[in-house]
């Protein structure tokens, strides 16, 4: 298992890294690296049986400079303060890069959702909602999906927000229904930004992604998309995982039909003709590809000395500890960051805020389409950076094109000397 590295000192160091090749002030830098404000509060909820149970909740608004605070809310027993703070901040670097008008913010309860019916589940997040009223709103915070919720729980958050202010307000949050003013590709747009990215990247690297093969940690959202649509490129996927543990098969394994199989048994272990093994064995496969798309931390400095897979593709957020990145980047091993491969699912939740605004809905190929032109310009944008400055990885790459316009934001209003 990888050692647990504090990932908001990651985000920090990751900025500390981007900003020695940044001819910018120290103090600046250090505003870069801290919240604006984290709203910490305990939800008190109703149980089925009657008891009231509290849970632990947190928003940081990491910082406003480009447009309202973006980013989604998580529900794991594992959330802390300062995962929420880091992946606030990831957010504000995330949308910099993709170039869409939004700062960063992230929120998160405390709570394992598989252990609560689905009432329990709707006052959790109706309770969350009316703490959150007072500092969300569609020009001033706009949550969305992240682990363990989804179009659900966003129209729970909506119909609160929207009662409470008697108003409609559906550009206040994304990631919704499409009944209920969503976006068609909004589902899809995070592991299509991996796929996009991996397509980019084999191409940039003179590869043949045909034929090459694929692992994939963490078979939700992000990580069962991303392995469909890599496959819809010609690639093997020859392993995947979730929390029970992985898959393997060195013919390839069917990405759908995997997906459906945990649709119905709840993992994607027992799946017909595999092999089981272990996270740690699949994120060491010797593959082509790597798509970490679980939590953070998933490979630290000692199994990054494993790794064997020559190009990775973050869909989730700070799957790689700093150490790990030192021994990947020494190793070769081309890794492209979260804040561009996994993109897609804020730059999607961005047109689906424009159709809210405008109350005029895109077809999903246009919103595909769109989605395919922001991210292979901010891939190209990154790797001019990458060559043009002589960087020692894509990922500081893509902090220096983020830091340097989060900086001319804050600069242009005014705000310094
Ligand atoms: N949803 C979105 O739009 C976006 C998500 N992301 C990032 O992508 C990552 C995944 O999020 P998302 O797909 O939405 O979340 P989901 O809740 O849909 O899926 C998470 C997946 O990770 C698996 N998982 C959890 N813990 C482990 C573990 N220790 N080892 C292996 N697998 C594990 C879960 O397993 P199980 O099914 O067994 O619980 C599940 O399959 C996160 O880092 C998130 O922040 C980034 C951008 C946007
Ligand atoms: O869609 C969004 O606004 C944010 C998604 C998200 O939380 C992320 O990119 O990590």
């Amino acid at each position: 298992m990888a050692q647990e590295a504090n990932p908001f000192e990651s985000l920090q160091e990751q900025i500390d890294d981007a900003a020695a090749y940044l001819d910018v002030r120290d103090d600046v830098i250090e505003r870069l690296k801290n919240p604006e404000r984290v709203l910490e509060t305990n939800l008190s909820v109703e149980m089925d049986d009657g008891s009231i149970e509290l849970f632990r909740a947190y928003r940081s608004q990491f910082n406003g400079d480009r447009g309202p605070y973006k980013g989604g809310i998580r529900y794991h027993p594992g959330v802390t303060r300062d995962e929420v703070k880091a992946l606030s901040g990831w957010m504000v670097y995330k949308c910099a890069v993709v170039d869409i008008p939004y700062g960063g913010g992230k929120g998160g309860i405390v709570i394992d959702p598989k252990n609560y019916s689905e009432g329990e589940l709707e006052r959790v997040s109706r309770s969350f909602a009316k703490e959150l009223r007072p500092f969300i709103g569609v020009d001033r915070d706009i949550p969305a999906p992240d682990v363990n919720t989804g179009q659900r729980e966003m129209n729970w958050i909506k119909d609160t927000y929207e009662t409470l202010e008697n108003t409609t307000a559906p550009g206040v949050i994304t990631g919704k229904a499409l009944d209920n003013g969503g976006s068609e590709g909004r589902v899809e747009a995070t592991g299509r930004s991996t796929m996009l990215t991996a397509r980019e990247a084999f191409k940039y690297l003179d590869r043949d992604i045909e034929g090459a093969t694929v692992a994939v940690q963490g078979y939700g959202n992000a990580g069962s998309v991303a392995a469909k649509l890599i496959e819809d490129l010609g690639a093997n996927i020859v392993a995947v995982s979730d929390s029970s543990g992985g898959i393997y098969n060195s013919d390839g394994l069917d990405a759908r039909d995997v997906k459906a199989f945990k649709n119905e048994t709840g993992s994607v272990s027992g799946y017909e003709g595999t092999e089981s093994l272990t996270n740690d064995e699949l994120l060491t496969l010797d593959v082509d590809l790597l798509v970490p798309a679980a939590l953070e931390n998933a490979i630290d400095g000692d199994l990054a000395k494993d790794v064997q897979a020559d190009i990775i593709a973050e869909a989730a957020n700070g799957p790689l500890t700093p150490r790990a990145d030192d021994v990947l980047t020494e190793r070769g091993v081309h890794v492209f960051p979260d804040i561009l491969a996994n993109a897609g699912g804020v730059t999607v939740s961005y047109f689906e805020w424009v159709q809210n605004r405008q109350r005029f809905y895109w077809t999903e190929e246009r919103v595909n389409d769109e989605l395919e032109r922001v991210i292979v310009n901010a891939f190209d944008t990154l790797v001019d950076a990458y060559e043009k400055h002589d960087l020692p990885n894509f990922r500081t790459a893509a902090y220096v094109v983020a830091i340097q316009r989060v900086v001319n934001a804050y600069d242009q209003s005014g705000n310094w000397p």
